[in-house]
């Protein structure tokens, strides 16, 4: 089914697995004929038709308490969203290297066709202590990883040289990953979807990555999966739209930053905010990858009355929010906090569901912003 946060697998031809964008539907009458047809052109009904919707589901909106609670509790509806589907309901994406091949750079495509969709089936050791929760524990990073040991690169400090991580005081050159050479981060990581297939995938012995969500199941289901390898990877508890709590990385230390579905669930006047700092953790030429949800996405146009919050942002009825974003809207936030695009495309997808005879018309946006070699942006 395509659930409220189902998103796209691209289409695969023979083997191969395609970027978005390759398989057209030149023919109407062939529309049952395959499960999904690329950047398919909206009639100027269907966008009116669209339009007419989103007015409609949007003249009623949810009452100010309400919308006071789904912001202070939001950990605790995705918290709820995680124990009650564990890690069965977002699937793994190894698509996410046609798309950002910046994941696993130096990877052949022959070579992540053949991986299993089943994060569980790792062969990398595990390392970690059983005692391991869903705290920090820095213990956790003082497994000997020769992978890691030949690289003395010491990335700039942000204040001081020493950062606050929860209650631990930890120096520049000991945060975890830091003798890593190629450092990835995925904020609103959920249970780990993208995560492990990176793992999995980048065989780059100067790999580490570092996942973090606000919600404390899903960073624990992250923890406890037996992918999960503590020499190779950080999990951690972390609303990035909190001000006062910092990332456990300097300042210009990462590689690439993902955001795979997570900025439309922050409320729009704290994603500014979040962007900036997380641009700040960008080395100069660093990337900050994002696939989320596009302006008329099915899922907008299936709202009902009573579930808009404001313009383009909605409650979902498990109480998690989604906002649906225009092409010009993430360039702004990308650009103001000091990126320059590489990319940003939207991706219109007809999926069908053949059995059901369903039409699905799909809008997903992509980017592919860069810190520029030279900043002036802190
Ligand atoms: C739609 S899910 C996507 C999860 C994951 N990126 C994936 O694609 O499977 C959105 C995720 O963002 C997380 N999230 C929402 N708001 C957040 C915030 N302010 N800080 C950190 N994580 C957040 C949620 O807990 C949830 O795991």
């Amino acid at each position: 089914m395509a659930g409220p946060y189902a998103e796209c697998a691209p289409a695969a031809v023979g083997q191969k697995r395609q970027q978005f964008g390759s398989r057209f539907l030149s023919d109407p009458a062939r529309v049952f004929h395959h499960n999904a047809w690329d950047n398919v052109e909206w009639s100027e009904e269907q966008a009116a038709a669209a339009e007419r919707k989103v007015r409609e589901n949007s003249t009623q909106r949810v009452c100010q308490d309400k919308q006071v609670d789904y912001e202070i509790n939001a950990h605790k509806y995705w918290n709820d969203f995680y124990k009650i589907h564990e890690n069965g309901f977002f699937k793994d994406r190894h698509w996410l290297f046609t798309e950002f091949p910046e994941l696993a750079p130096g990877q052949s495509q022959d070579h992540l066709e053949d991986l299993p969709s089943d994060n569980k089936r790792s062969e990398v050791p595990e390392c970690r202590t059983s005692e391991d929760g869903p705290g920090l524990k820095i213990e956790q990073h003082k497994c000997s990883s020769n992978s890691l040991e030949h690289e003395t690169q010491t990335a700039p400090v942000e204040e001081n040289v020493t950062q606050k991580l929860n209650h631990l005081e930890i120096c520049a050159d000991e945060f975890p990953g830091s003798s890593a050479t190629y450092r990835i981060l995925e904020v609103g990581c959920g249970v780990g979807n993208t995560v492990f297939p990176i793992l999995q995938t980048n065989n780059d012995p100067g790999l580490f990555v570092y996942c973090c969500d606000f919600s404390s199941t899903a960073i624990e289901l992250v923890q406890t999966n037996s992918a999960y390898d503590p020499c190779r990877c950080f999990a951690f508890v972390h609303d990035l739209c909190d001000e006062d709590q910092s990332y456990p990385v300097p300042t210009s230390s990462l590689d690439i930053i993902i955001l795979i579905f997570v900025l439309s669930a922050v409320v729009p006047d704290k994603m500014q905010k979040a962007i900036n700092r997380l641009s700040r953790l960008l080395k100069p030429g660093g990337m900050m990858l994002l696939r989320d949800y596009g302006r008329h996405d099915m899922a907008q146009l299936r709202f009902k009355k009573g579930q808009c919050l404001s313009e383009n942002f909605y409650v979902r009825g498990d109480g998690t929010r989604v906002y649906f974003f225009t092409q010009d809207e993430l360039d702004t936030l990308f650009t103001t906090a000091g990126l320059e695009k590489v990319q940003n495309l939207v991706d219109r997808r007809l999926q069908v569901n053949r059995g059901k005879q369903l039409t699905m018309y799909r809008v997903w946006i992509q980017c592919k912003y860069r810190k520029p070699l030279l900043s002036s942006a802190g």
